[in-house]
């Protein structure tokens, strides 16, 4: 049986004076538990991605945030649960909550050390593309 494809909308959150991104630590007893990714979720019926990475960082952290450029381009990796397509977009924090309900830790990273962490194995290129880049010039 042909696997379900599974879209998810992401975000890497950045502080445009830190020049820092942020990644999320998965709690332990989800898929994937343990590793770390772009926070966000599973788009729903009628959501475009963007309203998904809206709605999950209020479901994830009761955080608002504002959404920018895509991350690159959206990656399509197959776990043997499914086919996860994975589109990821910058944002910025317009609140402070950070209330830890998806996620046992998030940290602040510069570009250079995104790549030190063990990510989730679809955000491969997402993070190579992350190492490549200046926050700071992220235009919302
Ligand atoms: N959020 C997120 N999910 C990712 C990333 N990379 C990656 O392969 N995934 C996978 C893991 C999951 O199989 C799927 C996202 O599902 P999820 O469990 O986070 O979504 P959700 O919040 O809607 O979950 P749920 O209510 O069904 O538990 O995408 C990533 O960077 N961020």
């Amino acid at each position: 049986m042909a696997k379900k494809i599974i879209r998810v909308a992401g975000v890497a959150i950045i502080d445009q004076k830190e020049n820092k991104v942020l990644a999320g630590k998965r709690n332990a007893d989800r898929l994937v538990g343990g590793m770390w990714e772009f926070p966000g979720g599973k788009i729903e019926k009628g959501e475009t991605p963007q309203e998904a990475a809206k709605r999950e960082l209020e479901e994830e952290f009761h955080d608002e945030v504002k959404i920018g450029p895509q991350l690159g381009k959206t990656v399509s990796y197959e776990y043997d649960f499914g086919i996860v397509e994975l589109t990821v977009f910058f944002a910025k924090l317009l609140t402070h909550n950070f209330d830890l309900i998806a996620h046992s830790k998030v940290e602040w990273l510069s570009a250079d050390q995104v790549a030190n962490l063990k990510w989730v194995p679809a955000d491969a290129p997402l993070v190579k593309e992350l190492a490549k880049t200046s926050f700071k010039d992220i235009n919302f």
